[in-house]
């Protein structure tokens, strides 16, 4: 059963659009990674499907009741402004000290309720953040670049915990993600994304498929080849609407 379908959504700001007709369909339980280069609309397609940005051209559909997790790309915490982690998960709606022992555990993080917020590593504060929106019970897990600033074994403990908590939970997962080579390891699905989607498919196809390499540059480049997007090719052939862009 789909959570979220999107059909022909188009976001613009200002006069021009920066997603064109993104057809999306997130099903009960799949982990959907989008990837595409800097700028590509990958957090305005999640603004979009949280509801922050109206379309201005197109649909989003939610399942009736449907219940996000949000776990958002950076916090603006104010140093000056001190805010426990206990605190923090109470936010906005307060929770119990059994409950919260409970979420900072299931996400490796326990015994950190007294410490600031803004004194967590990266790491830490990942896990906090994914703590808070998994406390709704939610039905999928939205992640906008979850594993930023994270080193590589703490980039693949990460998705570990993610592939976790979904299989404990069912929950959906869309995450946005520069990393490439965990992304296909944990994925059911990568969408690449460059204002439209240019390709979509299972790991293993998007893997296999010569437009992969053309499109990512896979070499020992890995994570940062995403950086390197190539537009001088067509992939009709995956599952999407080929680039069209040069
Ligand atoms: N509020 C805004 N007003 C005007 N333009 C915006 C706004 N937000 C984003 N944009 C533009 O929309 C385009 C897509 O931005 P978006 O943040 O969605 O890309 P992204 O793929 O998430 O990039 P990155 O990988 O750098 O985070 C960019 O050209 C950006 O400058």
């Amino acid at each position: 059963m789909s959570l979220i379908t999107t059909q022909g959504l188009t976001i613009s700001h200002g006069a021009d659009p920066v997603l064109r007709d993104i057809d999306l369909d997130i099903a009960e339980g799949e982990i959907v990674t989008v990837i595409g280069p800097n700028g590509s609309g990958k957090s305005t397609l999640v603004r979009a499907i949280l509801g922050i940005l109206a379309p201005s051209a197109g649909i989003i559909r939610r399942k009736k009741g449907l219940r996000i997790g949000y776990v958002p790309q950076k916090l603006a915490i104010d140093a000056t402004l001190p805010i426990t982690v206990r605190r923090f998960l109470s936010l906005p709606t307060r929770i119990s000290d059994d409950v919260a022992r409970q979420a900072l555990t299931r996400t490796g993080v326990q015994g950190l309720e007294d410490r600031q917020m803004a004194a967590l590593s990266g790491g830490q504060l990942q896990r906090v953040l994914l703590s808070r929106a998994l406390l709704s019970q939610p039905d999928i897990l939205i992640l906008d670049e979850p594993t930023q600033g994270l080193d590589h074994p703490g980039i693949a403990a990460f998705y570990t915990l993610i592939e976790e908590v979904r299989k404990d939970t069912g929950c959906a997962v869309l995450l946005v993600s520069h990393d490439l080579h965990v992304v296909m390891r944990a994925s059911d699905r990568v969408v690449c994304l460059n204002g439209h989607i240019c390709c979509q498919g299972t790991p293993g196809m998007v893997q296999s498929a010569p437009e992969y390499h053309a499109l990512f540059g896979v070499s020992e480049g890995g994570a940062l080849a995403i950086y390197e997007h190539h537009h001088d090719h067509t992939h009709d052939h995956i599952h999407g609407e080929g680039c069209t862009h040069d």
